[in-house]
Parts: C-alpha cells; sequence; structure tokens
C-alpha cells in the first residue's frame, strides 16, 4: 500500500524529470555542448558519461507522459499502424532529397517533383512532423530536422522500406501464424513466410535482390543501435588479455568485424566462417596488411567444426535460432574443441523482472524478441534460458561470465569448455 505522505506519482516523476535535466545541462555545459534540439545540425548523440542522467530522463518522461493518457490512447500509442505510412511515402518518393540540407521546400514543389497531389502531399508530410520527423518552419513550407537527417542517410532508408515492405505484411499474419503452428521451431513457418508464400527469410534474402539489399540496410543500421556497432565489438571484450590467439568468427558474414578486431589486436587471428555465398569476395575488403590474420572459409552452421581454435565468436547468432537448432550448432562444434577454449556469444539477454536496465531499453529488446518470432520463430533468452540451452547442448560448456552493459543492447555471454 502506498504510504500516506508519499508523493503522487506524476509529482515525483515531475521532480525526478527537474533535477535530472538540470544535472545533464551542468553536463553539458562542462563539455561545452550544445543542449539536444530538433535542428538539423544538432549533434544526434550525447556522451556516453551523460547516458544515465538521459536514460533516467528517458524513462521518467515516457511514464509522466504514459500515466496521463487515457487508455485507450496509450493502446492508440503503441498499437496505431498509420506511423509508417508517411515514412514509407517520403522514402518511396524521395521527398528528403528534394529538401535542401539547411534550406526548405514549399508543399507546392514537391508536389510537383513527386507528381502527387499538393493536399496529399501536405498530409503526409504534417504526418511526419506531428513525429518531429520534419519541421514546418512556415505555413506550407517544410525543412529538416536532425531526424530527416538522418532519415535520408541511403541504409537508413533501406531499412525504413525494409520495415514497411518486409515487416509489415507480415505484422497482420502473427496470429495466423501461431495458431497454424502453435509448436513450430521452423523458419518457414512464421507469420513472414505466410506473408511470402511459405519462404523462410533466408530463403527470401536469396532469391530477391532488392529485399536482400534492403535487408541489408537493416543490418547496416544496427551500427547505430547501442553495442550493435562493428566497432563496439572491439571495446565490448578485453581482447589483449587473450594474448596469441587463433579466433573462429562463426558465421561472421562479410568479415568487418573481424577485419576491425584485427587491425587493432595483433595478438588475434581470425578465420571468418559463413555460408559459400555469403562470404565468397570478401577477402578483398581485408587490407593487404591484415590478410594473414583475417581469412575466410565456407562453412555451414549445423556442420561439425573443422577448425580448431583457443576462441569461437558467435556474433548475433544464435538469437536466430530456436533451441532445438541451436543445441545443434553448439554440438557441433564440439568435435573441434580443445581443453579450455572459449565461446564468446554475443546476444541479448533479455532483463530480468525488477532489473535496473533503462525501460526505453527494455522496450527495445523486448521488441527485437518480437521481431525475431515473426521472422525466424526464434527468440532472445533470459540468463536463465541461456544456462538452460547450454547445459542442454553439453554439460561441459560451462559459463563463466557475462559481460552486461547499460551501452549495449547486447551481451557477452564467455562460455568455456570444461573437460
Ligand atoms: C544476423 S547475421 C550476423 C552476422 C555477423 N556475425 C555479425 O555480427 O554481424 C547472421 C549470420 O548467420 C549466417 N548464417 C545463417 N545461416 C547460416 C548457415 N546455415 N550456415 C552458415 N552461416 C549462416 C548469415 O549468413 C549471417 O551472416
Amino acid at each position: 500500500m502506498a504510504l500516506a505522505n508519499a508523493a503522487p506519482l506524476i509529482v515525483e516523476l515531475a521532480a525526478k524529470i527537474t533535477s535530472s535535466v538540470a544535472e545533464l545541462q551542468v553536463g553539458l555545459a562542462a563539455q561545452g555542448l550544445e543542449n539536444p534540439s530538433w535542428a538539423e545540425n544538432s549533434p544526434p548523440y550525447l556522451p556516453s558519461n551523460l547516458h544515465q542522467l538521459r536514460d533516467e530522463v528517458l524513462d521518467a518522461t515516457a511514464e509522466l507522459h504514459e500515466v496521463l493518457l487515457e487508455p485507450l490512447m496509450l493502446i492508440y500509442k503503441f498499437a496505431g499502424v498509420s506511423n509508417v505510412v508517411s515514412i514509407d511515402s517520403i522514402v518511396r518518393f524521395k521527398i528528403l532529397d528534394m529538401i535542401p540540407p539547411g534550406g526548405q521546400a514549399t508543399f507546392e514543389e514537391i508536389a510537383q517533383k513527386t507528381n502527387l497531389d499538393k493536399r496529399l502531399v501536405r498530409r503526409l508530410l504534417r504526418h511526419a512532423i506531428s513525429m518531429h520527423i520534419l519541421t514546418e518552419p512556415e505555413p506550407d513550407v517544410v525543412a529538416h530536422t536532425k531526424t530527416s537527417k538522418f532519415l535520408a542517410i541511403p541504409y537508413i532508408g533501406d531499412w525504413a522500406t525494409f520495415e514497411s515492405h518486409d515487416t509489415w505484411p507480415a505484422i497482420p499474419r502473427i496470429g495466423e501464424a501461431i495458431e497454424k503452428w502453435p509448436h513450430s521451431e521452423e523458419a518457414n513457418e512464421t507469420a513472414y513466410a505466410l506473408a511470402n508464400g511459405g519462404k523462410s527469410v533466408f530463403e527470401v534474402l536469396g532469391s530477391d535482390p532488392e529485399a536482400a539489399k534492403r535487408f541489408a540496410g537493416g543490418a547496416k543500421a544496427l551500427d547505430h543501435v547501442p553495442g550493435c556497432g562493428d566497432a563496439f565489438v572491439a571495446t565490448f571484450y578485453n581482447w589483449a588479455s587473450l594474448g596469441d590467439v587463433r579466433i573462429v568468427n562463426v558465421g561472421g558474414q562479410r568479415g568487418s568485424v573481424a577485419i576491425d578486431l584485427a587491425s587493432k589486436f595483433e595478438n588475434l587471428k581470425l578465420l571468418v566462417q559463413d555460408s559459400a555465398a555469403v562470404i565468397d569476395g570478401a577477402d578483398a575488403a581485408v587490407p593487404e596488411s591484415l590478410k594473414e590474420h583475417v581469412k575466410f572459409m565456407p562453412h555451414e552452421l549445423f556442420e561439425t567444426q573443422t577448425e580448431q581454435a583457443d576462441v569461437y565468436f558467435f556474433r548475433m547468432i544464435l538469437r536466430s535460432w530456436t533451441d532445438q537448432k541451436a543445441i545443434k550448432i553448439l554440438q557441433a562444434q564440439i568435435p573441434a574443441l580443445r581443453p579450455g577454449a572459449k565461446i564468446l556469444i554475443q546476444d541479448a539477454v533479455l532483463p530480468a523482472p525488477g532489473s535496473d536496465s533503462p525501460l526505453w531499453r527494455e522496450r527495445l529488446l523486448r521488441s527485437v524478441d518480437m521481431a525475431l518470432k515473426f521472422y525466424f520463430n526464434s527468440y532472445d533468452r533470459h540468463l536463465d534460458e541461456w544456462k538452460a540451452l547450454l547445459a542442454a547442448a553439453d554439460q561441459r560448456f560451462v559459463l563463466r561470465r557475462v559481460i552486461e552493459s547499460n551501452e549495449s543492447n547486447l551481451s557477452i555471454l564467455e562460455v568455456h569448455w570444461d573437460v
């Protein structure tokens, strides 16, 4: 029961916002940084030493906003399906290219260039303006915000198109997929497959270059998700402490992470494995000076591992597979494992109830977990689920530590092959 003299929730939240914003401003001023705004050239990121304050403000403002919303409005905020309409149209009709950086364009000019009705242009853009994606500095004139400037990056546009073309059609099929295949762990028994003629994500990507381009945009957009960018890997684990080691980077795609690690740690020799079609030609991206340190090998995840190494690095691999399949992937490594070999798994560890993870980040993690369901029939895992997975694969997989950070949506599970 609430204490009689406790401050009401909205007062408590408002006080939290006031104090955290004041501290944030002091921190910004101390570093000579400007306050965040919608201005086109406003810095989109805050320095990491202010992230905790930022998280406090984000969570308190969201809660204050949401506790004041009426229930229907709260549900609509999250369930409303029309947000993507204007974003998709802006990208599809290349409207951002029609607004010069630092300048502006009229709805009339955009209507002429897109061959759309001016009234429709105004409706679409005012919808985006209501989400702070663009701004209307004077009636019927549109200009960039920092958000539209970001959306104008070509691969971010590809990602946005991926959301509307590839993700959106799958959403209404989720309930149908669950009813049709309630216990399925198959990648072609998903909402995505229902929306794509029965094909799994990987089957579509292999046969549709346009979809593959959009998906690649989505993968590159991950560079902007906390802790998911390639360069973050180097900072998140003490690679230097490993000494001279050979690492097999399982499912390493085109080797970008391996190249970054090798350029920063001379002690590492990396062998990147992935499906033959994925890594074909990837060697060309390796600078001459690193050729001895980054090599490639076609290898299927479920095939027996043939390469001996000190470390096997699985980055964003196991989350795409259900337990049954992930167990097979882990077991496939066993014939190559020497005593003491490390398996580093970099994936999400979902926050346990009551954890101090910021709510805004938990929402992001849980929405990715939902997406894994409708794309792959897989899931992100809580720590107890990771432990159960490892034990089911083999009792000799021993979880030694979990490296987590509020700066990262991914954690590293350090597993030792303990025989
Ligand atoms: C989400 S990506 C992660 C890529 C990379 N590890 C990274 O961190 O960016 C999943 C990777 O698994 C690879 N993959 C999927 N199925 C595979 C299979 N059957 N055999 C080998 N690799 C596979 C994909 O080609 C892709 O590179």
